[in-house]
């Protein structure tokens, strides 16, 4: 039986039917917003937000997100893209455009700690996380009951060190390939290079310090060992380099000589459960843009 029934509103296919956006990035140059505005204008599209940000002006990167109206717009993306794949030719971009209408699906990663999914299941269901949440893929089977109680599909995989790339393969073949971002909400295993290939910066981890520092397992023990005042938490982009993935969204938090370990993780749950979320919500709203190591983050 669903206990936790989500609660109704307005779809983003019904309050914007024609809203796409774009993400740019390309090296910098002049007349790059005029093309692009220029093409959206001719192609009778009407912008709504537009915002730009140029990495090093001398020669360096430009990045840009840009949300527009386009009467029919379904019917019309392919066209789109394809004239302007011209464009983007002539300035050297890449590029992307969604249908703001077409959600995002989500698979969610976890382990024992409960406190990131039940954030990102709450703010689902009151509506503040406009995405699908497609499944939930744990090596535990703590969470079960509470994930199918929001009617969620929950796949128990166990992972040891000699059964992880068979553990994958299973992940891998309940994802999918139609995800779009795969969240670890405190998934505590390493995910192998051939997995991270499958989602090139789709998978987002929430670290349980303030990167660089205390990378790898237990960042409150270390912490509390370097006798930190102030903890944090880090949600960045997956990649082979263990928690050296591009930096989405960080957030800290003063503590004392007064705190002890546990009174540590008590207090950066709360912390790890803000920023992954905010980093979830600004993926799927499209505006997270990653250059190199880093992103640019149009919030
Ligand atoms: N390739 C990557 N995989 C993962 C990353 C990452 O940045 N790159 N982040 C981790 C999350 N994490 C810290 O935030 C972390 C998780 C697990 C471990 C670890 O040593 N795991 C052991 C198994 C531990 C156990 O069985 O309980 C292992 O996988 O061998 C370190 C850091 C998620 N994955």
């Amino acid at each position: 039986m669903e206990l936790h029934v989500k609660r109704e509103q307005p779809a983003s296919e019904e309050l914007y039917p024609d809203r796409a956006r774009m993400l740019i990035s390309c090296p910098d140059g002049p007349g790059i917003v005029a093309a692009v505005s220029r093409f959206l204008h001719e192609h009778g599209a009407n912008i709504v937000q537009s915002d730009q940000y140029t990495m090093d002006p001398s020669g360096g990167m430009f990045f840009m997100r840009i949300e527009f109206d386009l009467p029919e717009l379904e019917s019309r993306m392919e066209a789109l893209k394809a004239e302007f794949g011209e464009i983007a030719e002539s300035f050297r971009m890449d590029w992307q455009i969604f249908h703001v209408s077409h959600k995002k699906k989500l698979a969610i990663f976890v382990s024992k700690e409960d406190h990131c999914l039940v954030e990102l299941l709450w703010q689902w269901q009151a509506g503040d996380l406009d995405a699908d949440i497609a499944l939930v893929v744990s090596n535990h089977p703590d969470m079960r009951e509470y994930v199918e109680s929001f009617g969620i599909p929950y796949h128990h995989i166990p992972v040891t060190a000699d059964t992880k790339a068979e553990a994958e393969r299973r992940q891998l073949e309940v994802v999918g390939d139609d995800i779009d971002v795969i969240i670890l909400a405190r998934y505590m295993q390493i995910i192998s290079p051939s997995f991270i290939t499958h989602y090139r910066n789709r998978i987002i981890n929430i670290h349980h310090s303030f990167l660089p520092a205390f990378i790898g397992g237990n960042p409150y023990a270390q912490a509390y060992k370097r006798g930190v005042k102030i903890i944090g938490a880090t949600a960045h982009y997956v990649t082979e380099e263990l928690d050296g993935g591009p930096i989405i969204e960080q957030d800290v938090q003063r503590v004392s000589h007064r705190h002890d370990v546990g009174e540590l993780k008590r207090i950066g749950r709360t912390i790890e459960r803000v920023v992954l979320a905010r980093a979830v919500k600004w993926h799927i709203e499209d505006r997270i843009l990653v250059h190199e190591n880093k992103t640019v983050v149009f919030n």
